[in-house]
């Protein structure tokens, strides 16, 4: 395979003549005919086209968030360039296409690699360039077949944007490969089946043969994610639970991969989401509540603009999750987040018991304390999690204050089905499993000066993505719903003249710009807020190709009405159907609704 030749990302989208090779990446994305044209109406045929093309790649930028409690940008940016001059941050960076207009020998010394975000208000944010699509030449041995792995659709988008091939990801793998084969990797997505539904059509382990009876063969053209060295044989591959099962040597995309890089000091993170935080402008002191807060991104980002002085309150209802944020926190030093389990949709208390500090009656404070190279999570039933050492993640143990804890403890099959795909994928890294966190009873309202609602979402913003059939206009639907419910809650939390900043991750205009219609037509004392213009433009710039929209509201009584109101205000009526908006300038990947409350009817006061 040859990565010498690089195309730019704009190139991507025009049919290149290597597009017609087998061993390219050339993705189009299916999508559910009614959706496709949902959105062909709400954005036009060419744009919405340029937009599928372009969620099928990922990103040529990585951006790295600053821990500017631990580090100085400066600091952080001289120790990546000293990686990448080490090609410690990542072998696959070696030969990196520059174009002619940066000149390629900046490349070597990594300035043009690593550099800063020029923007005011982003000074603790570095992008990390990386490049293609790359046109890849395989090539077996004479007369032999290509070596080939199929891995699953997950697996492939983590390797798009660096991540190696690990076991449980591998689908099928051709007949007699041996550790340190060269080994072309492909991706299996789901086809159309007969029933309107879709299916990979793979039995995991099942030998290609290199000839077009292998599974789907044709399908898989244009489907080459790169070439690698095989960290372990067929038989080893289908028979471990976890570890690297290919070592990619050459990719269709050549991106830094950050693992275990500067833990504490850096956290990767999308720029828009960077910009959720900073739009939320919160202040030392102040008491913020982040809704659906993990895997902690944004909280953290939040706690760093606070320097880590006030209150974050955490809120995820997945248990483990909750773990994960404690961990995350306590990676980066910040002690000003509490987490807690607690589904978003009951967070306005309602008794009249004695005011809530978000602590449940039956638990104290969970707190995370880390000795040397271990993580322990204590609460106060006694229980304790320890991840130890690098592998920490398989290794978790559980113990308890209890000396008979499990007794008699009824374990499901459901249970043991989970701990099995535990076993086999790992915990992830917002996965810290076992131990307890704390449950919250919810709070009352006006408890918080900004509240943070980034929804989960259909997430159709989020980049690679190789598979969108899944999405329905009734998912769509629903996932709305859902968030204009967890909203009503947001309204209530936030105190009078707080705020509330509302992000997604997708490009439904149902879930972005029609929460914007629900919230304005349905709380009057509610309204649009100024925002910076700039910051806008910045990550418009920065996504590449998606553009991004951002909706702040402001006080009703206030002069400063942006210039967001007027797209606003073009939305169709009534709010909460699927219409697509008719008049449309750009495309959200991520919108963020900043409002600032008037005095709250539930505070008996006449609204403004
Ligand atoms: C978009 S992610 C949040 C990402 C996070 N804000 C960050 O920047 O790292 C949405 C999160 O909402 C959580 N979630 C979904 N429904 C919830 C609910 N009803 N209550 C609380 N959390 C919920 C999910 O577990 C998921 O972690």
């Amino acid at each position: 395979m040859d990565s010498s030749s690089s195309a730019s990302p704009a190139a991507a989208a025009a049919p290149a003549a290597a597009a017609t090779d087998r061993y390219t990446f050339s993705p189009r994305l299916r999508w559910q005919p009614e959706v496709e044209e949902y959105f062909v109406s709400a954005y036009g045929r060419d744009h919405f086209a340029r937009i599928s093309q372009a969620l099928a790649h990922p990103s040529c930028y990585s951006c790295i968030r600053v821990n500017t409690l631990k580090s100085s940008t400066d600091a952080v940016m001289q120790k990546l360039l000293n990686l990448v001059n080490q090609n410690e941050l990542c072998g696959e960076m070696n030969g990196l296409e520059i174009d002619e207009q940066n000149g390629g020998e900046q490349a070597h010394e990594g300035s043009y690699l690593v550099h800063k975000c020029p923007y005011s208000g982003l000074e603790n944010v570095l992008f990390v360039r990386g490049s293609g699509p790359h046109v890849l030449h395989c090539a077996g041995q004479p007369g032999q077949p290509i070596k080939e792995i199929i891995v699953s659709r997950k697996c492939a988008e983590s390797v798009l944007r660096g991540a190696q091939v690990y076991v449980p990801g591998v689908l099928a793998c051709s007949s007699h490969v041996e550790k340190g084969d060269t080994v072309a990797v492909s991706v299996a997505i789901e086809q159309p089946v007969k029933d309107n539904g879709w299916a990979v059509g793979i039995t995991r382990g099942i030998v290609l043969q290199g000839l077009q009876s292998d599974a789907q063969y044709e399908e898989r053209k244009g489907l080459y994610i790169g070439q690698g060295i095989a960290a372990m044989s067929r038989t080893g591959i289908f028979r471990v639970l976890h570890g690297v099962a290919v070592e990619m040597t050459e990719r269709a995309y050549k991106l830094p991969s950050f693992n275990d890089v500067l833990e504490g000091e850096i956290f990767l993170q999308n720029l828009p989401s960077i910009v959720a935080a900073r739009v939320l402008d919160p202040q030392p002191g102040e008491r913020i509540l982040d809704m659906c807060a993990a895997p902690g991104g944004k909280t953290t980002a939040i706690a760093i603009l606070m320097r880590d002085e006030g209150e974050i309150v955490a809120l995820d209802r997945s248990h483990n999750k909750v773990m994960g944020i404690l961990k995350l926190a306590d990676e980066m030093g910040l002690s000003c987040i509490k987490a807690y389990k607690l589904d978003a949709l009951k967070s306005v208390r309602t008794t009249n018991e004695a005011r809530n500090l978000g602590v449940a009656d039956n638990c104290s404070e969970a707190s995370v304390t880390t000795e040397e190279n271990s993580v322990s999570c204590h609460t106060a039933t006694g229980a304790k999690v320890t991840n130890a050492g690098e592998d920490s993640s398989t290794t978790t143990v559980m113990q308890t204050d209890d000396p008979k804890p499990d007794a008699g403890r009824y374990v499901s099959k459901a249970d043991l089905r989970k701990n099995l795909r535990r076993m086999r994928n790992g915990t992830g890294r917002s996965n810290c499993s076992g131990g307890r966190v704390e449950d919250s009873k919810g709070f009352f309202p006006s408890s918080f000066d900004r509240v943070l609602l980034d929804a989960p979402c259909s997430a159709l913003g989020l980049r690679p993505r190789l598979f969108v059939g899944e999405e329905t206009l009734e998912s769509l639907r629903k996932n709305a719903t859902y968030q204009r419910r967890m909203f009503d809650q947001a309204v209530k939390l936030v105190r009078p003249g707080g705020v509330i900043v509302y992000s997604t991750c997708t490009i439904n205009p149902g879930e972005n710009e029609g929460l914007v219609r629900y919230a304005l037509d349905t709380y009057k004392f509610l309204s649009l807020g100024s925002q910076c213009r700039k910051l806008l433009k910045w990550s418009l710039y920065h996504m590449d190709l998606l553009l991004y929209l951002s909706a702040t509201m402001t006080h009703a009584a206030s002069t400063a009405w942006c210039h967001h109101i007027t797209q606003i205000e073009t939305l169709p009526q009534p709010c909460g159907t699927l219409d697509p908006p008719q008049c449309r300038t750009a495309l959200p990947t991520i919108m963020h609704l900043r409002l600032i409350t008037g005095v709250l009817p539930h505070q008996a006061a006449a609204p403004l």
